[in-house]
């Protein structure tokens, strides 16, 4: 039986990950809002685009307390960011509506984006993401290391240097799959089903991209960091 452990840089780069992870939450205003606003098609859209934002915000902040990063060329860091943006926030806001918010939450959330001028055959492979995600019960260093994982994928459009990219990710991904080890030492299939989610995501982008060209279609505005990471307008 192999014997795991993760050594002292693992575990430092774990905590620093970890940290930079809980660092960023959705800020209180923004979940207060979600109970209170009115539950107008327009209301909606407009929280929703408040928390996409934010989401952003946290991602970029997040982002730039990977390990080695920031010693990236500095356009293929734009472009790891421009193309993960999507991948990224579906998990964190997968994570946010399994658990980080009180119950009531999640369920006005669900309720809001239903009534947001969202097509329905968004929705459902939308919702059923979040399940797949709520099901693993990933701890927070899973969750944060994924979405590092997600972040360093190196085959993104107008990434130049593949290779350094590629090593930042596997030194995450040799991390990841001990913690799963450790963590699930009763499902040695863990690690390989969260590696499966990641495959799930892709598919997502496909549906925000069209998610986005139905709401330009009816004229809806977007803040000017979403226009940036997602060239819309
Ligand atoms: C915050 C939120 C939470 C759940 C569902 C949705 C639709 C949103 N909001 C948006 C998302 C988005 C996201 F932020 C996280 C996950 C999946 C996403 F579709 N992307 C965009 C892009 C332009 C405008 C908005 C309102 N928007």
């Amino acid at each position: 039986k192999e014997k795991v452990e993760i050594t002292k840089e693992q575990q430092a780069l774990v905590k620093s990950i970890v940290d930079a992870y809980n660092r960023h939450q959705i800020p209180q205003d923004v979940t207060k809002k979600l109970l209170q606003e009115q539950y107008s098609a327009e209301e909606n859209f407009l929280l929703l685009t408040e928390m996409a934002t934010n989401q952003v915000q946290v991602l970029v902040e997040f982002t730039k307390n990977i390990p080695g990063f920031l010693s990236l060329d500095r356009e293929d860091q734009i472009a790891l960011l421009k193309g993960s943006a999507v991948e990224a926030m579906f998990l964190r806001s997968a994570q946010v509506l399994s658990k980080r918010m009180p119950n009531g939450y999640t369920e006005v959330l669900k309720e809001r984006v239903r009534n947001s001028g969202m097509s329905e055959e968004f929705m459902t492979p939308m919702f059923n993401f979040y399940k797949s995600i709520d099901e693993l019960q990933m701890v927070q260093e899973e969750q944060a290391l994924l979405t590092a994982v997600t972040i360093l994928t190196p085959d993104r459009p107008y990434v130049k240097d593949y290779q350094a990219v590629e090593r930042l990710q596997e030194t995450m991904l040799i991390v990841l799959r001990k913690l799963c080890v450790l963590q699930h030492p009763q499902d040695p299939q863990y690690f390989a089903r969260l590696l499966g989610r990641l495959t799930e995501l892709r598919t997502l982008n496909h549906y925000h991209a069209e998610m986005l060209t139905s709401w330009r279609m009816n004229d809806q505005k977007f803040t000017p960091l979403l226009c940036e990471i997602w060239d819309v307008q």
